[in-house]
């Protein structure tokens, strides 16, 4: 039985009791809202990341989502990339590739599920980390335009439908890591660094007012080794753990969700939500 929780302003938490539960509860959500703002725009523009929130999405490439998902009005983009070649191990996209978008295509019963490959936007892959972030950014100001995109009320940053975000056992959210001067970009959409302390060290990533403009935004966090760091991004502590990435991640008119397996919430005081 996953457990439903209101956390006084850290958005909602949903904590399931298996990857699988989880998995489902997952492809709900996205299948949902894609037809809130199918019906809203006429399109749905998802930013994805990397890591290990791909496999949990695998679910919306098999039944029923296969067959109710409008996957022709998807515009798929990657809040954040690793500067190395599509078909390189390290590659988000890749990752998305052969985990999602290749699934999609071919159903089990061998239908087509039709994503439009112009509608999926990857990185430029020749090009260097600030080059590629650059044209990342260039794009999408064409998509914001046409409002493919959409566009904050009260910035000029796009407002993407849904931002889907891993986080690792450090609190980093996308490229954003702790402790980077990244953190205070308030100017670029899209930014670049060449010294993660993650490899690869080249690195894209959307800059927190772009995450944070979202109209919804997911964080998709499973395992133990994590349970610290959703405590420090959750949890009422002080000023102490204001500056974790993943604590920056607050949508000014946006919904924040956090789908979380129990190990990874097994640090959370429980007297600070409401079911
Ligand atoms: O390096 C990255 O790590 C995060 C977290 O990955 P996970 O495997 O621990 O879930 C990921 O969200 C990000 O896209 C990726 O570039």
């Amino acid at each position: 039985m996953a457990l439903y929780a209101n956390h006084n302003n850290r958005g909602d938490l949903r904590i399931h009791d298996s990857l699988d539960e989880l998995a489902t509860d997952l492809a709900d959500y996205i299948a949902e809202l894609s037809e809130v703002y199918m019906k809203e725009r006429g399109v749905f523009a998802i930013a994805l990341t990397g890591g290990s929130l791909i496999s949990l999405m695998g679910k919306l490439c098999k039944a029923p989502y296969n067959k109710t998902v409008d996957w022709a009005k998807w515009y798929i983009f990657w809040a954040d990339e690793r500067v190395v070649a599509k078909n390189h191990a390290d590659s988000n996209y890749k990752l998305v590739k052969d985990g999602f978008l290749s699934k999609a295509f071919i159903t089990e019963n061998f239908r087509l599920v039709p994503v439009v490959p112009s509608h999926v936007y990857s990185i430029n892959d020749s090009v260097s980390a600030e080059e590629a972030a650059n044209e990342y950014e260039f794009s999408l100001r064409q998509l914001v335009k046409t409002r493919t995109v959409g566009v904050s009320e009260i910035s000029d940053c796009p407002k993407f439908d849904l931002i889907l975000l891993g986080m690792g056992p450090d609190g980093h959210v996308a490229s954003l890591f702790p402790n980077h001067t990244v953190l205070d970009e308030k100017d670029e959409w899209v930014t670049f660094i060449t010294d993660s302390p993650k490899p690869p060290p080249e690195r894209i990533t959307f800059t927190l007012p772009v995450i944070n403009s979202a109209s919804n935004v997911a964080l998709v966090v499973t395992g133990g080794s994590k349970a610290e760091a959703v405590h420090l991004a959750i949890d009422d502590l002080g000023t102490d753990c204001l500056l974790l990435p993943a604590r920056m991640v607050q949508p000014t008119n946006g919904k924040l969700v956090w789908f979380l397996d129990k190990p990874a919430a097994s640090k959370l005081e429980a007297s600070q939500f409401s079911e």
